[in-house]
């Protein structure tokens, strides 16, 4: 199976925790999730409205015709679905490839259930071999860029990427995460950080993997 094919597997999966009426449902961002909207008409009857976690998948669910909320119309999420680009064995995932990271990790820490997709490519033992991004205030950014130096990482600046809250993003290479919930912790307490790509505290609490024999694991 290509790699297209694994996204769209595992979306279909993902339909299945989509199993109420008059849901109110959390989505991510990414082209795992550009799969998933993609499905998602197959299960508009249960659908009341959709909190979204960036502008590009706003324009993608608005296309379709769902009515996209703020969060701050919704109140907690029972269901909150989106992709990952690290995972390891606990469910705690990098995440932030796309740049959507903070409100990524508003809507995980708002929802009851946090379903990730990914495909088993995305799967490690130790966090770190992906990029650690991390949403810096533009004045912050090579500040905390030289923290991050202290830390043992090696930070390069996504040039020409503005978040969608206007806020910059460092992606910190060669970092060996051996505690991801402290490191996450550390890191947001640098003055300037918005957040980083960390999901250790609220990780994932189902991730659904596709796999290359064409099943789909559950972890
Ligand atoms: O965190 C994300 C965006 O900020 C995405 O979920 C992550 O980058 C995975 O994306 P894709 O499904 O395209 O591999």
């Amino acid at each position: 199976m290509n790699s297209e094919q694994l996204k769209k597997q595992v979306a279909e999966a993902a339909l299945a925790y989509i199993n109420d009426y008059d849901m109110v449902i959390g989505i991510g961002t990414g082209s795992t999730v550009n799969q998933l909207i993609d499905l998602l008409p197959q299960v508009k009857n249960r659908i009341e409205a959709v909190v979204s976690s960036s502008e590009a998948s706003t324009e993608r669910l608005e296309a379709l015709g769902f009515n996209v909320k703020a969060l701050n119309q919704t109140g907690d999420l029972s269901l909150y679905i989106d992709g990952a680009d690290e995972c390891d064995a606990h469910n705690r995932l990098i995440k932030g490839g796309g740049g959507a990271l903070t409100r990524e990790k508003i809507i995980a820490a708002a929802s009851k259930q946090f379903v990730c997709i990914i495909d088993e490519s995305k799967c490690v033992d130790l966090l770190g071999a992906f990029p650690l991004p991390i949403e810096v205030l533009p004045m912050a950014r090579s500040f905390v860029a030289r923290q991050m130096v202290k830390l043992g990482g090696q930070p390069i600046y996504r040039e020409g990427f503005v978040t969608d809250e206007g806020n910059q993003i460092i992606d910190i290479h060669n970092l060996k995460i051996l505690d991801p919930v402290e490191l996450e912790l550390k890191i947001n307490q640098i003055p300037g950080v918005v957040t980083n790509g960390l999901f250790a505290g609220r990780k994932a609490d189902v991730t659904l993997i596709a796999q290359n024999d064409g099943t789909v694991r559950t972890q």
